[in-house]
């Protein structure tokens, strides 16, 4: 479970404070996978990083109690100059996990032949999304974070693959999934959240959560 308690967080912008949340609460529960929808700029990347611990929140608690995957495209434990054969080593030792196991299904997912050999550095930015992606589908966690502001990928037959991979783990595991449009989070969520104006409003369904997200677009 994730649970956010009183949370706020704002940036100094220079001129003015941007709130993303003001004593916010509330929680991600397991086996009931949110999708966020919020406009661009209102805070979904912040929120993501909040949940998986990459950022603080001014005042408040987030409370962390489930393996909690980092959010998709993150690169942060990946070595740029080490291949993509060394980093899936590395990171599955890190998780206590079979690196043997990580690096040949990192390898058959992300499909980048001879490069998986090669620095990361070197990979195009579509490679490195699969690589990310791969990585994070090879490593085990219960709830797994989604920011669809991240790069995504083109390739067509890697998606089809890496979706019907996550679609599979989503029987047992919990996706949260921020994004500016419903259809997005169809794919995946049960139920459904609005940011608006520093609250998170949480609905049982898409469609309630919509409906009030596509008033505010047009109010
Ligand atoms: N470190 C920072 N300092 C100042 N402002 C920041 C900082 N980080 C984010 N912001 C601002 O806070 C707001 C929310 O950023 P965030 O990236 O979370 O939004 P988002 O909803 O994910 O946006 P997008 O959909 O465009 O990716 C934006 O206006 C952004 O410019």
């Amino acid at each position: 479970m994730i649970e956010f308690e009183n949370v706020s967080k704002s940036f100094w912008t220079g001129t003015r404070r941007k709130v993303i949340l003001d004593r916010a609460s509330f929680r991600v529960e397991l086996g009931n996978s949110l999708g966020i929808l919020a406009p661009n700029g209102a805070g979904k990347t912040t929120i993501i990083n909040m949940m998986a611990g990459l950022e603080k929140p001014d005042e408040g608690k987030v409370l962390r109690s489930s393996r909690i995957s980092f959010p998709l495209g993150f690169m942060g434990g990946v070595v740029s100059k080490h291949s993509g054969t060394e980093n899936a080593r590395y990171i599955a030792r890190l998780y206590g996990l079979d690196a043997d196991y990580v690096e040949s299904f990192c390898r058959w997912l992300c499909g980048i032949a001879e490069y998986f050999d090669m620095p990361v550095g070197t990979y195009s930015s579509g490679m490195r999304s699969r690589f990310s992606f791969s990585l994070m589908l090879a490593l085990e966690f219960d709830i797994y974070l989604i920011d669809e502001g991240m790069p995504a990928t083109t390739d067509v037959e890697f998606n089809r693959k890496a979706g019907s991979i996550l679609r599979e783990r989503l029987k047992n595991s919990t996706v949260v999934v921020v994004s500016h449009q419903a259809q997005t989070l169809e794919k995946f969520c049960r139920s459904a959240a609005v940011l608006r104006n520093g609250q998170l409003y949480m609905f049982e369904t898409l469609e309630e959560a919509k409906r009030l997200y596509d008033y505010e677009a047009h109010s």
